[in-house]
């Protein structure tokens, strides 16, 4: 395959769209704020030294990684660990995600044009089609597709050697996975939100690569409303630069923070119009909680999927929700930060 142009790859009896990637012909564009190796890769201290240690045993013994799974919420850096994977083992990384995989025949299609020790990134892993999930069993295992042909007292099956790839599966919802899914990964990684210093670190390193100027209180405020997340950081600071450059001086400091994410509605928690119209319909239209997800999507006219995996995960990390038995109830502080009186649990009044 050398020196053929692999940037990205159609499986044409299935009609997949997937990309393939090798170190060097990346895509510039996509991922100028993605670290590409490990030790550009900031927090997540444990999950790095993980995988730091397994890849370099895994390239003494010239063998492929284990199977690796990383959870936790999006824009946390699942996809970017997926792509560092393959750069620090040399390998090209092919991505698709469990709901582009409709049918046994696209994972087959995938499988089948892997190379020794290339990575396949699977994302959104939990939502992959039953049948579809099990044939990936056997293709972890024992690196072998079976086929099976004909039906009844004719049926016979024809075991396909694959060659010894690194499944990457990324998740938000781990809860989800089977268990004879999860099992087969060997290495099994949740990614947790960022702490204040290194969601600064990341917004100096994006400024620098985005060559725009910014001081140590605007990093400081930037991370702040940043809801702990890398993704999160990376895009508001383009909102800040546009409006640096064009209301300001060009130069990001707290006052241009403030006043730009006051614009997009981000507060100086970092909770967006979203986190507080969510909050709002427990506190004013179900008296605090609990309440049933479902009714809150309704009432808000939003996926609940969307609150579940992209709103509720920071509203628990900051102690602004509960979830119960009986369902959500927000907490004294997210009334206390809403500036709504807080009358104690409905139910003791
Ligand atoms: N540890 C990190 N250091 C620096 N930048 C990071 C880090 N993690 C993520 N980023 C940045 O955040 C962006 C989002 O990361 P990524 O796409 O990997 O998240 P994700 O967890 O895969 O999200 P999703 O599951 O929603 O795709 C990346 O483009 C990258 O620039």
């Amino acid at each position: 395959m050398d020196g053929e142009n692999k940037k990205s790859w159609f499986s044409e009896s299935s009609g997949v769209m997937c990309a393939v990637e090798s170190p060097a012909d990346q895509t510039p564009e996509l991922i100028s704020l993605r670290p590409e190796r490990l030790d550009e890769y900031i927090g997540q201290k444990d999950a790095v030294e993980t995988l730091q240690i397994a890849i370099e045993a895994a390239l003494a013994r010239n063998e492929a990684l284990d199977h690796t799974l990383f959870h936790g919420p999006p824009g946390l850096g699942k996809t970017t660990l997926a792509h560092i994977i393959a750069n620090e083992l040399g390998s090209r990384l092919t991505v698709t995600s469990g709901p582009a995989l409709e049918k046994g025949g696209d994972l087959l299609g995938l499988l089948t044009h892997l190379e020794e020790k290339d990575v396949l990134f699977v994302d959104e892993i939990h939502r992959l089609p039953k049948t579809v999930e099990e044939l990936l069993y056997p293709a972890m295992e024992d690196f072998a597709v079976d086929f099976i042909f004909d039906k009844g007292m004719h049926a016979r099956s024809h075991r396909y050697r694959l060659k010894n790839f690194v499944l990457v599966g990324a998740t938000t919802r781990v809860g989800l996975l089977s268990a004879p899914l999860r099992d087969r990964f060997g290495i099994f990684r949740n990614l947790d939100f960022y702490e204040e210093p290194d969601l600064i670190k990341i917004a100096r390193r994006s400024a620098l690569l985005l060559n725009v100027e910014m001081d140590n209180e605007g990093a400081l405020e930037l991370a702040r409303r940043s809801r702990g997340t890398p993704r999160i950081v990376n895009r508001l600071l383009k909102r800040v630069r546009d409006y640096a450059q064009v209301r300001s001086h060009g130069r990001i400091d707290k006052k241009t923070v403030s006043e730009s994410l006051a614009l997009e509605g981000v507060d100086e928690i970092g909770l967006t119009n979203q986190d507080r119209r969510y909050l709002e319909t427990i506190i004013n239209f179900y008296g605090g909680g609990p309440v049933g997800i479902e009714a809150i999507a309704a009432t808000i006219q939003e996926e609940s999927d969307t609150l579940v995996d992209v709103v509720e995960p920071f509203l628990l990390k900051i102690g602004f929700l509960m979830r119960t038995s009986s369902g959500r109830k927000a907490s004294e502080a997210a009334y206390k930060h809403l500036g709504i009186a807080y009358k104690g649990q409905v139910g003791l009044l």
